[in-house]
């Protein structure tokens, strides 16, 4: 019979009542040999980790873990009959994530991880945390998710990841890691609360110094009252959450992290701007995008974050402004975000232009009518099209001077439409 115990996320998800993902085991006092035997397939390259028969879910030997060389390779395993699982548990990174449970139900808790639970604290268990610069985001994106039930981290542990993030060692952490981390937290209730632990724990600067040169940036308070443009940036962020959850439409919701990574770059370009113009940034839309083009290339962002988060950077003022735009400017937006072969796409757009007008201090609440206007102005120039004109005969140029024209004359109808809104917020 084999010793084994739920061990890791499993155990602290279940104490804190939340729906359980995956289920790691841990078995003491086995050989890979017995594991085999036992019909257990191997998994793990750098240690024994095994799949069950039937349940297919991970079984690992119990390990210990020392680190030899630099970075987030480097680290030899030993993992024989004789690990005890408080050995085990010792070498993981939060008290919340050493607990494990037998199989009668029993919790095993020999680092205080139910009560850093009780007390909502995200702990490191031992100074062997230093040793895996990962835990640096891991630490942040635990922090994200569950903000939501009030927890903090504990102030030791906070000087390790800073330690860790002025050491350089964040820079040994694949840009698939790094992503992988950034992407979970976007994909949770409070992103921004990673964010905001990353630059406490100078990891931001080491990992984006696009983002972190946003912090200290000022904006008109007349129309950022909460002045700092990093600030802002983490408002934008949360009404983006607000907006790509709840009551949000499928394909909404489909894209809520490419939409909430597009909220995050949507300023970058304040960042360049000479503190001589200070607080006005002007040009920034465009001063953005080598920046959104950079953070996507060294994190190998899949392209679809990069293009809406390219978009958005260049046009989110043009969403802002779209009542006093002409039509020949809103059709030639239109074309630069090719609304005809991506419709999807330019709805993720608006909302996130949304998000940015709503994320600002006393501005929550305010109506975004440009988003009705612009889905309006889109619906009516997309319901033009070749056919009718290759119906009357044009060929070549002549049919795309005629939807051009047909789309501008469809753009203004909207506009005269919409003229007691705009005239409104005017
Ligand atoms: N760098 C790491 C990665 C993992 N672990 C340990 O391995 C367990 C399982 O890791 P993983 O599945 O990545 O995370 P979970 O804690 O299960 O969290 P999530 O809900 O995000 O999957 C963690 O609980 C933790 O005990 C660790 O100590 N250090």
């Amino acid at each position: 019979m084999l010793n084994t115990y739920l061990v890791g996320g499993a155990v602290r998800d279940k104490l804190l009542n939340r729906p359980v993902k995956d289920k790691d085991h841990l078995v003491v006092g086995a050989t890979v040999d017995q594991m085999l035997a036992l019909g257990f397939q191997q998994v793990g390259k750098d240690f024994p980790v095994f799949l069950h028969p039937k349940s297919k879910e991970e079984y690992a030997l119990a390990r210990t873990e020392r680190k030899q060389g630099q970075g987030y390779t480097g680290f030899t395993c030993y993992a024989a009959p004789d690990v005890t699982i408080e050995e085990d548990l010792i070498r993981r990174d939060l008290t919340v994530n050493a607990m494990a449970m037998d199989e009668q139900g029993q919790i095993i808790d020999p680092y205080q991880g139910q009560q850093d639970l009780e007390n909502r604290i995200l702990r490191h268990v031992s100074d062997a945390f230093i040793e895996d610069p990962l835990r640096v985001l891991r630490v942040a994106r635990f922090a994200a998710r569950y903000h939501q039930y009030g927890f903090t981290i504990a102030d030791e542990t906070l000087n390790l990841m800073s330690q860790i993030s002025l050491s350089g060692e964040l820079s040994t952490l694949t840009a698939e890691r790094v992503w992988q981390e950034m992407h979970r937290s976007l994909d949770e209730e409070n992103p921004e609360v990673f964010f905001e632990v990353l630059l406490k724990c100078h990891a931001l600067e080491a990992l984006w110094p696009e983002l972190h040169r946003l912090w200290g940036v000022p904006n008109p308070e007349k129309w950022h009252p909460e002045i700092c443009s990093g600030v802002h940036t983490m408002m934008v962020l949360q009404q983006a959450v607000q907006l790509t959850t709840k009551s949000a439409s499928p394909s909404i919701k489909q894209n809520s992290t490419i939409i909430r990574f597009a909220a995050l770059c949507h300023d970058l370009g304040k960042g360049l701007t000479p503190n001589t113009k200070w607080p006005s940034h002007h040009g920034h839309e465009k001063s953005g995008l080598p920046l959104v083009e950079s953070i996507c290339k060294k994190l190998k962002i899949p392209n679809q974050y990069k293009q809406l988060a390219l978009k958005v950077c260049e046009y989110h003022l043009h969403s802002h402004k779209a009542f006093e735009l002409k039509a020949s400017t809103l059709l030639k937006v239109l074309n630069h975000l090719d609304v005809w072969r991506k419709p999807e796409e330019f709805e993720a757009f608006v909302i996130a232009c949304k998000a940015d007008f709503l994320g600002r201090l006393h501005f929550e609440n305010r109506p975004y009518p440009q988003e009705q206007f612009l889905f309006a102005v889109m619906q009516a120039a997309s319901s033009v099209t070749a056919k009718e004109f290759v119906k009357q005969g044009l060929v070549g140029v002549e049919i795309k001077n005629a939807i051009a024209k047909a789309r501008l004359n469809a753009i203004e109808e909207v506009q005269q439409n919409f003229h007691n809104v705009a005239t409104d917020i005017g």
